[in-house]
């Protein structure tokens, strides 16, 4: 947080952060998983914020394309020093994957580093399906920087269904080589951050043949471009894929093969090998595992969905605290739009999704963590779980963190629109997530896989895994007995989930019994499975979140233990009123009850309302890191909208040379 000089803060803000009656720092600590992280992330961004090579003189919007990507590329590489110089001094690899990295990288770009796809999948598929040997081989050089990489896996003709990806890897064992080809235009690798022109490496997952047999998709490690002169090497053809909606700094990469030579060793070999004379050797005990960085990825999306709805968040709630608009009660001051309830309407869901989603974040990560013990002990019995989690806990994280976000450039009007909110490009940024690294539909109909399962495992009276052990009990099929109690909410949003799943397995057992194949009943029945499966999600972010909440608060103040149970009760009141449709048909809520639970929503939106300015500054962002004019720490919105907009090229000079060329021609007939 840039505080400066009290006298400077906007006497509202400052009025508001009066107002506050919890202790913000208690707050940051819960949200950083502890004080020692809070510490350790401050450390780190008071370390990479200090060098001011970093500042634009220009805004980077207001750059052409090939010098955003220069610059881009400059800030990077003083970036990428300071990550190996200063901060993996200060926490070694951990830091890599360290949300003080991940915030300080954010000060330096307003759109994406090319790098990025470096550290977020090159380096962490060397860590996941490289044997110990190769990793010695690669990571160092990785780490140095002395070898920038590309993860190569979507072509032009797929994406999500990686099995029918069309490049292929052909074991030559004359030469010890694999041959790879790109045999058409739609294999050609498409999508890769950081590929068009910065990688020299690049990751290909592509079909791999030897003895004459396809033992499907598998990754290799590809040098693409000569480390001194940067050229494409014969046989490799790259580029840019063209401008995008977001991500135009990223660097996101077009990439063919024609019969392109790389050493054996160059496949990554942790999870199955080919040997010198070709022989395939498997070694991994689940078939998916080379599915690995991605599940990774996905894992650490939902942390990455909730920062950036926090970003969003504090803009918008800084700014509503400055704003002034309309007059309510004639004769009476303009009111900060922040009391007007449909406002805080808008952005409280926002703070609490920001909370909701961080803590499930951080417990997924656990899981995930222990799920990765028990792989190095040779036990893959918590994959489907873990895969099941992941899908579905990513595609509803970025799908409403990308939502929320548009809602906060809605409540800041007009001035929202302005790039230099940082809400336009933090939308265009995050949509993104829910396309990437799995859509949001595919992911949700591979946990509703898994939710079907569990429901005729229910059914026969098996043990289920944890997070579906709910199933069990609603089993029974009776109406759950509504209570607005929070456990009572819980129990409700797990029997609509329960419904909806038992729903599917019905229409699709009934399709089958009819003569319909399993194939095309799963299909007639997949509108259903995905709101099967966001309903399973949503009730195990409302169980998470209550449950961290309530774990994490009991050694705090009674203040913090206050606003924290309010935000997370506002979380499911707000999401019992979006689904009231579902809870009529699952649970006994009734009218009346329905009225009480809005009437409990409204007096939820008050009672957070003096603490507003207090909770987003507990998300603790620096300047720096928001990027924004709407949401600085001292809310000068004005003043800075006014700097910001002389800094356009537009306004370098009085006149613009169009007006000669044209304008005037125009006017005098002369064109
Ligand atoms: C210096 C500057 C620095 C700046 C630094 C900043 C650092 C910032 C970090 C920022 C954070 C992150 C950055 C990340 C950016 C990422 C960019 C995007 C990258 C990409 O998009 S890469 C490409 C990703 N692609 C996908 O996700 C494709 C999606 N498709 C699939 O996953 C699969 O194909 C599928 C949809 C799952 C279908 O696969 P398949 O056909 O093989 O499987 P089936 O449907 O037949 O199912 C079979 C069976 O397998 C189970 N299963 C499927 N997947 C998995 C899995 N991953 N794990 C375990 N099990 C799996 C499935 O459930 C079935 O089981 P069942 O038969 O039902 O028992
Ligand atoms: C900004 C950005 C960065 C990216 N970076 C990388 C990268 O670094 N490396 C990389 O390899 N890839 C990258 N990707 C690619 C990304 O992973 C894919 O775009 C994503 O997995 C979706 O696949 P697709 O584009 O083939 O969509 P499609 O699968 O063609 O989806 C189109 C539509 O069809 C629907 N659909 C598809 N299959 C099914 C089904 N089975 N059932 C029901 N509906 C279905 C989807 O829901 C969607 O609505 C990136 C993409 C973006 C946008």
């Amino acid at each position: 947080m840039t505080k400066g000089t009290q006298a400077d803060v906007n006497p509202d803000l400052k009025k508001e952060r009066l107002k506050c009656n919890f202790n913000i720092q208690e707050v940051t600590f819960i949200i950083d998983g502890g004080k020692d992280k809070t510490l350790q992330r401050k450390k780190i961004e008071d370390v990479a914020l200090n060098i001011a090579a970093s500042i634009d003189e220009v805004p980077e919007e207001c750059l052409n394309l090939k010098e955003r990507y220069d610059n881009a590329v400059r800030k990077s590489c003083v970036y990428s020093n300071i990550v190996k110089n200063e901060l993996l001094e200060i926490t070694g690899l951990e830091a890599l994957g360290s949300p003080g990295l991940r915030r300080t990288a954010d000060a330096f770009f307003k759109d994406v580093s090319p790098f990025m796809l470096h550290l977020g999948m090159f380096v962490p598929t060397i860590i996941g399906q490289c044997t110990p040997e190769q990793q010695a081989h690669w990571l160092p050089k990785a780490l140095e920087m002395q070898i920038i990489g590309a993860y190569a896996q979507t072509e032009l003709g797929h994406g999500t269904f990686i099995r029918g990806l069309e490049t292929t890897a052909t074991y030559d064992p004359a030469t010890e080589e694999f041959v790879l080809h790109s045999p058409t235009l739609t294999s050609t690798k498409w999508w890769a951050g950081g590929l068009g022109n910065t990688a020299n490496h690049c990751i290909v997952v592509a079909q791999l043949y030897t003895k004459g047999q396809c033992h499907g998709t598998h990754p290799f490690i590809v040098p693409i471009r000569d480390l001194d002169t940067h050229e494409p090497f014969p046989g490799v053809k790259v580029g840019d894929v063209g401008i995008r909606m977001g991500f135009n700094t990223a660097d996101n990469g077009f990439l063919r093969f024609n019969q392109y030579r790389i050493p054996r060793e160059n496949m990554m070999m942790k999870n199955a090998k080919v040997m010198k004379d070709g022989t395939y050797v498997k070694v991994a005990r689940h078939e998916k595992l080379t599915y690995g960085t991605m599940v990774f990825v996905r894992v650490t999306l939902v942390m990455e969905a909730a920062f950036n709805l926090a970003k969003a968040a504090t803009i918008a709630v800084r700014y509503s605290a400055v704003r002034r608009q309309s007059q309510p009660k004639p004769g009476e001051p303009e009111p900060q739009i922040l009391d007007y309830p449909t406002q805080q309407h808008k952005l409280f869901i926002c703070i609490a999704t920001a909370h909701a989603l961080q803590l499930t974040g951080l417990w997924l990560w656990r899981t995930f963590e222990a799920v990765l013990a028990d792989m190095r002990k040779g036990d893959t019995d918590s994959l489907p779980e873990l895969h099941a989690l992941s899908s579905c806990l990513k595609a509803v994280s970025t799908s409403d963190s990308a939502a929320l976000i548009e809602q906060c450039r809605f409540a800041c009007g007009g001035h929202g629109y302005m790039l230099s909110s940082n809400l336009p490009l933090l939308y265009s940024f995050v949509t993104a997530t829910r396309t990437y690294e799995g859509d949001y539909t595919v992911l949700l109909l591979q946990t509703a896989r898994f939710l079907v399962k569990a429901w005729e495992q229910a059914e026969s009276g098996k043990v289920l895994t944890p997070t579906v052990a709910y199933l069990a009990c609603a089993a029974a099929k009776e109406k759950v007995v509504w209570s607005d109690s929070v456990d009572g909410m819980i129990r409700s949003f797990q029997a609509v989930a329960a419904g909806k799943i038992a729903a599917c397995a019905e229409n699709i057992k009934r399709l089958t019994k009819t003569g319909t194949s399993l194939e095309d009943a799963w299909q007639l029945s997949t509108v259903r499975l995905v709101a099967a499966s966001e309903a399973h999600c949503r009730a195990m972010i409302c169980q998470a979140y209550w449950h961290e909440v309530t774990r994490l608060t009991a050694s705090c103040s009674a203040s913090v233990k206050i606003v924290m149970e309010q935000l997370a009760t506002l979380y499911l009141v707000y999401w019992a009123l979006e689904t009231t449709g579902d809870l009529l048909r699952y649970s006994t809520i009734c009218e009346s009850e329905l009225n009480k639970l809005q009437l409990k929503y409204e007096e939820l939106l008050a009672l957070i309302r003096p603490n507003a300015v207090g909770l987003v500054d507990a998300f603790d962002f620096r300047d720096e890191i928001l990027h924004s004019t709407l949401g600085a720490y001292d809310g000068r919105v004005y003043e800075r909208l006014m700097e910001e907009a002389l800094k356009s090229p537009l306004n370098e000079t009085s006149v613009q040379s169009s007006f000669h060329k044209y304008i005037r021609p125009l006017a005098k007939g002369k064109l």
